[in-house]
């Protein structure tokens, strides 16, 4: 018989709640969870400890050792969870690999270790609500039942919010512009740009605009008192291309603001007509603390990207030459940009099996010559080598992801 040590469904991932007090009533559960406030996680977890030292038994039983890499390593995750000081991941890697999975378990983790949490999805095409079995949606910070401290998802749609800005532009004629821009963070580059067809502007955008938005945006929640108490933010960002150009984006808003600044200048120390475009002394020095506002919060966003202390980008990959080679030049970018990197999950490795059908025996081979091409990369073979497990049923809520969390951060 194959052995599946990361059989989710033995796990009854998928279960009803009745399903787990049987599982408690027949005595499976040991004894201290059951004060546990948050009973079905307790349950629920306590469950996945008694059946994980099981597969732990299974594995000494059979002589079981993971088929694609001899030693594991482990993601180091007491360094990830120790202090109190605000810490950034960025999870990121090519599309499909996993990076909503594990920056969703991530958060659980963090949440169920103490740290109150927020997870940010920047890619346009989000999966946060899918992955938490829970909407999500709406552009706002909204409450994740279940872990023990708190942990908030906020979806980002910057694609979304361009077309709201559009139509707004449109209908008003500009004048609901700020009011939306202020919304976004953005109400002094509104305040500027508003007279200059800010709307045409947004049928070309700059690269890097809509990620703009979306980092304005969680700069701005994150600025705000009531969102002082968050210790970890777990970034779920887009694929790859979409990340680089988020990585370079404060820079080339700086230098936006920058040119936006010296034409005020400009314009200022023109003629009255031209002032009147821009308002009164008064409304026009306002506008420029603003702008210098968002210029430096941009500095921020920058310098928080390359703060060893409190930043890290994690690369999520799965073990195919396709997606490792697109890790690696990944890498190579962060590296230029001087982001921090030091952990590489290998996402999807087929779990150990006694015995191989043909099909799995060929996969098993590939995904090992892949793994080897990591160990042999200049850029990925100093990382530290995480590897997560394909498991059989699709990793989606709370306890799905608790369950994914424990496997992967340890
Ligand atoms: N270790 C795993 N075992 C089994 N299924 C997994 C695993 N990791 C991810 N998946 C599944 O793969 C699919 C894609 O995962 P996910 O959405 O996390 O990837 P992604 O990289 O965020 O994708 P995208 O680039 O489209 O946002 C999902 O259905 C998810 O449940």
């Amino acid at each position: 018989m194959a052995i599946t040590p990361y059989h989710a469904t033995t796990f009854n991932l998928s279960s009803s709640p009745n399903r787990f007090t049987s599982i408690a009533r027949t005595g499976f559960v040991s004894y201290p969870t059951l004060f546990n406030p948050y009973k079905l996680d307790a349950i629920f977890s306590s469950t996945l400890l008694s059946l994980s030292s099981k597969r732990k038994q299974s594995r000494k039983l059979f002589n079981v050792t993971s088929a694609v890499a001899p030693a594991e390593t482990t993601a180091e995750f007491d360094e990830m969870v120790s202090g109190t000081q605000r810490k950034y991941y960025m999870l990121g890697g090519k599309g499909g690999v996993g990076k909503t999975s594990c920056a969703a378990s991530l958060a659980v983790k963090f949440a169920n270790n103490g740290h109150p949490t927020l997870v940010v999805s920047t890619d346009p095409a989000h999966s946060l609500s899918d992955s938490f079995a829970q909407d999500l949606t709406g552009g706002t910070l909204v409450p994740v039942e279940g872990p023990l401290s708190p942990l908030f998802a906020l979806e980002i749609n910057p694609e979304k919010a361009r077309e709201e800005f559009r139509d707004v532009s449109k209908k008003n004629g500009g004048t609901g512009v700020k009011d939306f821009m202020d919304g976004m963070g953005l109400g002094m580059l509104a305040d500027q740009l508003g007279e200059l067809k800010l709307g045409e502007l947004l049928d070309t955008p700059p690269p890097g605009l809509d990620e703009a938005i979306a980092i304005s945006k969680v700069i701005q929640f994150l600025e705000l008192q009531e969102y002082n108490m968050f210790t970890r933010i777990v970034f779920d960002t887009a694929p790859t291309g979409h990340t680089l150009r988020l990585l370079s984006l404060p820079d080339f808003l700086d230098a936006s603001i920058g040119k936006i600044l010296k034409l005020r200048q400009k314009i200022s120390s023109a003629t009255s007509a031209i002032k009147n475009v821009f308002g009164q002394e008064e409304t026009r020095q306002d506008a420029s603390d603003k702008l210098e506002k968002l210029r430096e919060r941009m500095i921020k966003v920058r310098e928080l990207f390359r703060d060893t202390n409190s930043t890290e980008f994690v690369i999520v990959t799965i073990p195919t030459i396709m997606a490792i080679s697109e890790s690696s030049r990944l890498r190579a970018s962060l590296t230029k940009e001087n982001v921090p990197v030091k952990r590489l999950i290998v996402n999807q490795i087929l779990p150990p099996s006694a015995s191989d059908c043909k099909f799995c025996a060929m996969k098993r081979k590939d995904q090992t010559r892949a793994i080897d091409m990591i160990r042999n990369d200049p850029e990925l073979s100093s990382l530290l080598l995480v590897q997560a497990p394909l498991v059989d049923v699709e990793i989606r809520g709370v306890p799905a992801l608790q369950f994914l969390g424990d496997i992967i951060w340890k």
